[in-house]
């Protein structure tokens, strides 16, 4: 498994930390900030609203209540509609106010009586919704298209069919009849110049929208959105992001305001100010886009910092992981890390480091043990080798000469019977007496005795060969066995030669001495070794019956 340094993880864990915080205070800030905005802005377009529909409600409640204060005129309360004066103070009102395209006067039976320019002069008004409404009291109408005028006034010069607002007031005479109504129709064009100028002032924000929306919720104003229906005015369609006073919908930051009614005809108009909700939340989100930046930025200096920080904290740590490494490869002369300015770095270095040197010291005192061991272990190998080689041989050989003893003697016949009773391949037995031995001992006491037989036993060996098995068969007397026979007559051509070298020989303070053979050879019908036995012993017998010094052999 992959295992990363110590460098590596404190540094990935600080850079890590640090831009998931700052990421994290990014977010947050970035979400507060966004909100403020939203509603800053939301409010900004809520007081351009407003003034711009108390500035309409205005503008429309002077020309209403201009209408109706000249339906009160007394020229008027006269009740003669054909008189000339009421044109007069007409023109002269259509000339002060160029927003009024057309003023008349109507009879309780909807015909024109008078009218500026002479325009729909003696023609039926009868129908019209601002003549009937006229007829109960003061209105102000929704814009409409112009429908008897439509012919008689030069259109705009957009192409845009003439729209108009209507204002009209009831005329009563001296006794409160209504005996007419006074209309006037002003260009719509009048009304949106309010509103956009109220709007589109100047340091309004970006990309702000006016629009005059009708009480239903459908745009008035501008052309190209006429008929479209607004979807959160309030009072008609609530969002759940909704703030009093502006909402959020469509894309957009929208606040609408009731324009203040000059008259209770059924005119409610809103005036909707609306700004692209990008465009609203772009320095929020220009803020936002910063921040991140700022933190990724302050992530790699603080993934730096804490880079040189791992540094400076690692590397005593990585020295001793080295050094450790050293130690427990044998190598001579380990450095450890010198002094750190972190105090547990430093007495971690001290504390592993007399570890270690203890830890050395009895190292060293045991491999010395283990030497002084060894040597003592190989000294006594040795003498238990040497000691087990003793006990074998004494086990195995006659104390005084040397030769193998009778013990060893009767385990060797034993072998050599079994395996002549395998192969068929006869040994010989023979048995070596010393003659008067008795007289040697009384005569030159036991210790030359001693010396005799030492010397006998030596002269056995060295005429026999060393595949020959010599041992002290008990007292004076050695045996001889002499495996695989080559010859019969072989046995007792070395028993004699044996008898001729001892008898030929000269032993110290005893001068010469000789010995009797009795030879016996191994036969398959032998049950055990001990008819061998039997028949060398009787051979011995006999050599000695003989007069001694001598050799007999089973025939
Ligand atoms: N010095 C010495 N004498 C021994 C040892 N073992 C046996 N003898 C002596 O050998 C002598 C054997 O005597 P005998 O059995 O009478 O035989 P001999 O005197 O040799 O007479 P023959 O065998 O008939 O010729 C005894 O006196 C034993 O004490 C020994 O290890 N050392």
């Amino acid at each position: 498994m992959f295992k990363a340094s110590l460098r590596s993880h404190l540094t990935l864990w600080f850079a890590g930390l640090s831009l998931l915080t700052l990421l994290s205070v990014g977010f947050y800030v970035g979400h507060i900030a966004t909100g403020q905005m939203k509603q800053a802005s939301g409010n900004a377009l809520l007081s351009t609203a407003k003034s711009a529909a108390e500035l309409l409600g205005a503008q429309l409640r002077e020309r209403q209540l201009e209408v109706s204060l000249l339906s009160r005129a007394p020229l008027l309360k006269r009740g003669n509609l054909d008189d000339p004066d009421i044109l007069t103070s007409m023109e002269l009102r259509t000339q002060s106010r160029a927003e009024y395209a057309w003023m008349g006067v109507a009879d309780a039976d909807g015909r024109v009586r008078q009218a500026v320019n002479g325009l729909l002069v003696n023609q039926s008004v009868k129908e019209r919704p601002w003549f009937q409404a006229g007829l109960r009291g003061d209105y102000t109408g929704d814009p409409h298209e112009a429908v008897l005028l439509a012919k008689l006034l030069p259109g705009s010069a957009s192409g845009e069919p003439l729209r108009f607002i209507d204002f009209a007031a009831p005329i009563r005479n001296a006794q409160g009849q209504v005996v007419g109504v006074l209309g006037a129709h002003a260009h719509w064009s009048w009304v949106t110049k309010i509103v956009d100028a109220a709007v589109l002032q100047k340091g309004t924000a970006p990309e702000v929208e006016a629009l005059i929306v009708d009480h239903d919720g459908k745009v008035l104003y501008p052309e190209q959105l006429a008929g479209e229906q607004l979807p959160n005015l309030p009072g008609t369609l609530k969002t759940p992001d909704t703030a009093p006073g502006w909402s959020v919908g469509n894309g957009y930051l929208t606040s609408a305001v009731a324009v203040p009614t000059p008259s209770s005809a059924g005119l409610t108009w809103y005036i909707a100010v609306r700004q692209p909700l990008d465009i609203a939340l772009h320095p929020a989100r220009v803020l936002f886009y910063k921040l991140l930046a700022l933190g990724f930025i302050a992530a790699i200096i603080f993934g730096l910092v804490a880079y040189y920080l791992a540094l400076h904290l690692s590397r005593p740590i990585e020295q001793l992981a080295r050094a450790a490494k050293q130690v427990q490869d044998h190598q001579p002369d380990v450095a450890f890390p010198l002094q750190h300015s972190v105090r547990e770095i430093a007495q971690l270095v001290q504390s592993i480091q007399g570890m270690t040197q203890s830890l050395l010291g009895k190292e060293r005192e045991l491999q010395e043990a283990n030497t002084s061991l060894e040597a003592t272990v190989a000294q006594r190998t040795v003498a238990l080798t040497q000691a087990n080689a003793n006990l074998l041989k004494l086990a195995t050989h006659d104390a005084l000469t040397g030769v193998f003893n009778r013990r060893r003697f009767d385990e060797k016949l034993a072998e050599c019977s079994l395996l002549f009773q395998r192969t068929g391949r006869t040994f010989a037995l023979l048995f070596i007496d010393v003659d008067y031995f008795k007289r040697i001992n009384d005569t030159h006491g036991h210790a030359i005795g001693d010396e005799v037989l030492e010397q006998l036993a030596k002269l056995i060996q060295r005429n026999t060969r060393a595949t020959d098995f010599v041992a002290r068969y008990g007292g004076e007397e050695f045996a001889v066995l002499l495996p695989e026979i080559e010859e019969p007559e072989s046995p007792e051509v070395v028993a004699e030669k044996i008898r001729v070298a001892i008898a030929e020989a000269h032993f110290a303070s005893v001068g010469q001495v000789t010995v009797s053979i009795g030879v016996g050879l191994a036969e398959l019908s032998d049950s055990n070794a001990s008819a061998l036995i039997r028949r060398a012993d009787q051979q011995l017998y006999q050599a000695k019956g003989a007069g001694r010094n001598r050799v007999c052999c089973t025939a």
